[in-house]
């Protein structure tokens, strides 16, 4: 299988905190892949380096081949990585719909002047985006809240909503970072359909970080086991969740 995500050997500290050390970790394309650890192990951190928040202090990152080491977030958004984040972050006092067009600016383009005299042009690239948000919408069975504001969703579908925002970037690779935070065991169950969903429909590659276990074992193929910024264990989910220095590290706490 061909690599979406390649990492090797990086490492970051803050001050006199190795927060991530001598990190390796390969996932193929298509894959759905799973961060997982003890709290304040540096999953986040890695996030962080994956989308250009931190640049790290050494190590490669690469996506379908290409070198995103160091690259600023903007552009390693248009290289192809999406992120959701631990506390939602949508624009609250926005339409649902503009939500997911904000989502969208990185495809679709007019100049200010064409959008302030309300050209042709302006208005068949708004159609355009509007019809694409819709159907991003639709997938996630949100249509019928477009003209909502995105505050008034419950807390299942505000999550519903930023992923369809990272899709609309029509990425790559999707970062979504815990999930599941937050969600009573119905919206999990619901999420895990929908996030297996949008691998399929979308043939999208995914790494989550998720404190639920459920849901990692439920749906995740593959596993980075992540202890004081360093790699634990790796490998197959089953395997990984056996092993007896994880259950010692992490699962047994
Ligand atoms: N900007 C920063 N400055 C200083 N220390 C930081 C910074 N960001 C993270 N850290 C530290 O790095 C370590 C790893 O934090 P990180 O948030 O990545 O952990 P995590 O695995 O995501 O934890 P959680 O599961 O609680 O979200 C922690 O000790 C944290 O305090």
């Amino acid at each position: 299988m061909e690599n979406m995500l390649e990492v090797k050997n990086l490492s970051i500290s803050f001050g006199g905190l190795r927060a991530v050390s001598e990190f390796d970790m390969n996932i193929g394309k298509g894959q759905l892949y799973g961060l997982i650890g003890p709290n304040g192990a540096g999953k986040t951190t890695i996030f962080n380096l994956l989308t250009g928040v931190y640049k790290p202090d050494e190590g490669i990152v690469k996506l379908d081949g290409q070198d995103i080491t160091g690259k600023k977030t903007i552009d390693i958004n248009k290289a192809g990585i999406a992120r959701t984040f631990q506390n939602i972050r949508l624009f609250s006092q926005m339409s649902v719909l503009d939500n997911v067009k904000v989502g969208l600016h990185n495809h679709y383009h007019y100049n200010t002047l064409e959008g302030i005299l309300r050209l042709p042009r302006y208005r068949k690239v708004e159609k355009e985006m509007n019809e694409r948000a819709m159907e991003l919408l639709k997938v996630f069975d949100l249509e019928k809240d477009a003209e909502y504001l995105a505050s008034n969703l419950p807390y299942g579908q505000q999550r519903k909503l930023e992923i369809a925002r990272a899709l609309a970037t029509d990425p790559k690779l999707l970062l979504l970072d815990e999930p599941a935070a937050g969600m009573n065991p119905n919206e999990t169950k619901e999420l895990m359909e929908t996030i297996s969903f949008v691998r399929e429909h979308f043939n999208m590659t995914i790494l989550l970080i998720e404190h639920d276990m459920k849901l990692v074992s439920g749906i995740c193929e593959e596993l980075t086991v992540l202890n004081f910024g360093k790699v634990l264990a790796q490998g197959p989910t089953a395997e990984v969740l056996n092993d007896p220095q994880v259950i010692t590290a992490y699962l047994g706490e």
